[in-house]
């Protein structure tokens, strides 16, 4: 038997026709226009790419993204100052840090310094607890684009054994907290997992998000498995590959991701979905 594909790139695209729709409505209202800061500390080559490709997408929807380009030796304390000013601008409804940071920036202090109603990308610790207590608000865009993903699958997750694989607060921990809400039963696995072949062995979902290149092998895949790869593993020749071996999984899975044109556009076009919930969203609503 061979996988459907699970489509991101087209899932994606379709989403964005939607959400801009949803914006030329409400600018037609009289309501403003939807306003993305995104933040980039550095000259990481990859993080360029991936900052490019958020501001294209949010020019395709109508939302007005500012990009703010600070130099590797910003302090800690410049960036706090930053986002001062981007939490008190009422053109901004959600601030987006491009992580990595540089290691001389507290990260954590720099999450936490975000308005948790503007906290697009869904890292604050108030967002997270939020889901943690199955009431989200603004929800992780790589694992919120997975639930999307998912429910294109028309599986019912309900009982379902999930299988995640990486713990990472910005995919692997948010992504255990949906599928649990999403009632299955949840095996977070890292780098310290014994035997992790019998524990991808025993999912019914398996998500991959450990950056190591095909870790996954093929014959771990359960029979009939949903499989989402959310690895971006750059090959020294330039080509991408996920986490997991996809060719032989493809004869094991029911339904697989591809990489690229799984996750990561669904990476996307969520944060373009939490930037118009922040809009919409009145604050006073929030805590
Ligand atoms: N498509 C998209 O939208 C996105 C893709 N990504 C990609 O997803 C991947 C993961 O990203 P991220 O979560 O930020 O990565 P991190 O490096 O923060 O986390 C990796 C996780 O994998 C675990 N791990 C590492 N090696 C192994 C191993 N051999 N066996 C089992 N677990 C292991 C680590 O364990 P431990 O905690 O014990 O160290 C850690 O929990 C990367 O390839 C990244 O590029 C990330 C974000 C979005
Ligand atoms: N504050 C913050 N928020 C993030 O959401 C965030 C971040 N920092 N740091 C880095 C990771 C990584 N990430 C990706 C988003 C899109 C693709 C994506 O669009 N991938 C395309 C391919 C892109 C290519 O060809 O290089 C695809 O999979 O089809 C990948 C990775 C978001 N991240
Ligand atoms: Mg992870």
């Amino acid at each position: 038997m061979t996988a459907k594909l699970l489509d991101g790139k087209t899932i994606a695209a379709q989403q964005r026709q939607t959400l801009r729709e949803h914006v030329a409505a409400r600018v037609a209202a009289g309501q403003s226009v939807p306003g993305l800061a995104v933040v980039l500390v550095g000259d990481d080559s990859a993080s360029q790419i991936y900052v490019r490709n958020k501001r294209t997408a949010c020019a395709e929807v109508g939302i007005e993204s500012t990009a703010y380009h600070l130099t590797a030796d910003t302090s800690t304390a410049e960036l706090l100052a930053l986002l001062d000013q981007l939490n008190a601008d009422p053109r901004v409804h959600g601030i987006l840090v491009q992580l990595p940071l540089p290691a001389s920036i507290d990260t954590q202090r720099v999450i936490e310094h975000i308005a948790p109603e503007k906290d697009v990308d869904g890292f604050h610790p108030y967002n997270l607890g939020r889901l943690a207590q199955r009431r989200p608000l603004l929800r992780s865009c790589t694992p919120k684009g997975i639930m999307t993903l998912l429910a294109h699958t028309q599986v019912e997750l309900d009982g379902l054994d999930a299988v995640i694989v990486g713990q990472s607060n910005i995919v692997g921990r948010p992504m255990a907290l949906e599928l649990l809400a999403a009632r299955c039963t949840v095996t977070i696995c890292h780098s310290r997992t014994q035997h992790l072949a019998e524990k991808v062995r025993a999912a019914d979902v398996l998500v991959a998000a450990v950056g190591v290149a095909e870790l996954i092998q093929g014959d771990w895949i359960k029979p009939n498995a949903i499989v989402i790869d959310v690895g971006m593993n750059r090959a020294t020749h330039g080509g991408l590959c996920g986490d997991v071996q996809f060719a032989s999984a493809l004869q094991k899975a029911s339904w697989i991701t591809p990489v690229p044109g799984g996750v990561g556009p669904m990476t996307i076009v969520s944060l373009l979905e939490n930037t118009l919930q922040a809009a919409e969203y009145a604050p006073s609503h929030l805590l």
